[in-house]
């Protein structure tokens, strides 16, 4: 007998639309909206444990197979790839990946463009696939500040309501591409725990649906 499937939840700005989410879907997730500090939670009436953690650690988990789904902004999959099913869009957690920078550059006239991102995969795979030369400068945070200091020429981050942007004098000069929270499944338990997983899969598709026609 194979135990309950485990999914694994992004903690922070995805945390609150996943469980209102599983909660639509008719689970119940009283454990999870009271944690006190932990991180392995049990869902009462289904088959169900859940883990918490940081967006890149869930794609970890979900790769090793130690949970066999889990909830990820499309960011992380791309700036991290990793040999997972991504089966579906959930719609929430919207935001863009843009570059963006003070009003008077003229990016387009620089030979080697100097980059700061919490993103170097997603910066340099979208320059270089315009043929401009690129330094990525790497941070960890306040990207927005890079530009402004003098340390790039521009940022390439996430933009959601564009207050940070707005904040600090810049504006977006390019947009990459949409972001938004994806369901992704282990490789293994797709095959090797298809109905419990296939059932959790369409439970939640269920409910995206449901609110895309709201
Ligand atoms: N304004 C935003 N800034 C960052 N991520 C956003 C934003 N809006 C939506 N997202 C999505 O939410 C996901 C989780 O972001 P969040 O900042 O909560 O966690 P994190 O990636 O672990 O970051 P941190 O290390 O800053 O805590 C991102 O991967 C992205 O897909
Ligand atoms: O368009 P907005 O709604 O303003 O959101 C975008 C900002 O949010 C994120 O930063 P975060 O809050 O995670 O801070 P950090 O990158 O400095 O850690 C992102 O890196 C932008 O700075």
């Amino acid at each position: 007998m194979q135990g309950k499937i485990r999914l694994a939840l992004t903690k922070g700005r995805l945390e609150k639309d996943t469980v209102q989410l599983l909660e639509k879907a008719g689970l119940n997730m009283e454990t999870i909206k009271n944690p006190q500090r932990k991180l392995i939670l049990d869902i009462p009436g289904y088959p169900l444990e859940i883990i918490l953690l940081k967006g890149s650690d869930v794609a970890t988990y979900v790769e090793h197979g130690i949970a066999d789904l889990g909830v990820v902004g499309k960011d992380i999959l791309l700036e991290k790839p990793k040999p997972v099913y991504e089966v579906a869009d959930l719609g929430f957690g919207a935001c863009r990946m843009a570059v963006a920078g003070e009003t008077s550059l003229c990016p387009d006239n620089k030979k080697l463009l100097r980059i700061a991102s919490k993103y170097p995969r997603i910066a340099r795979e979208h320059f270089e696939s315009k043929g401009q030369s690129v330094e990525i400068i790497e941070q960890q945070g306040s990207v927005e500040l890079a530009p402004l200091m003098g340390l790039s020429d521009v940022i390439v981050d996430i933009v959601e309501t564009g207050n940070t942007l707005k904040a600090n004098g810049l504006i977006v000069l390019e947009e990459i591409l949409k972001i938004s929270a994806r369901l992704i499944v282990n490789k293994v338990s797709y095959k090797t725990r298809r109905i419990e997983v296939n059932a959790l899969i369409d439970l939640l598709e269920k409910q995206v649906k449901i609110r895309r026609e709201e």
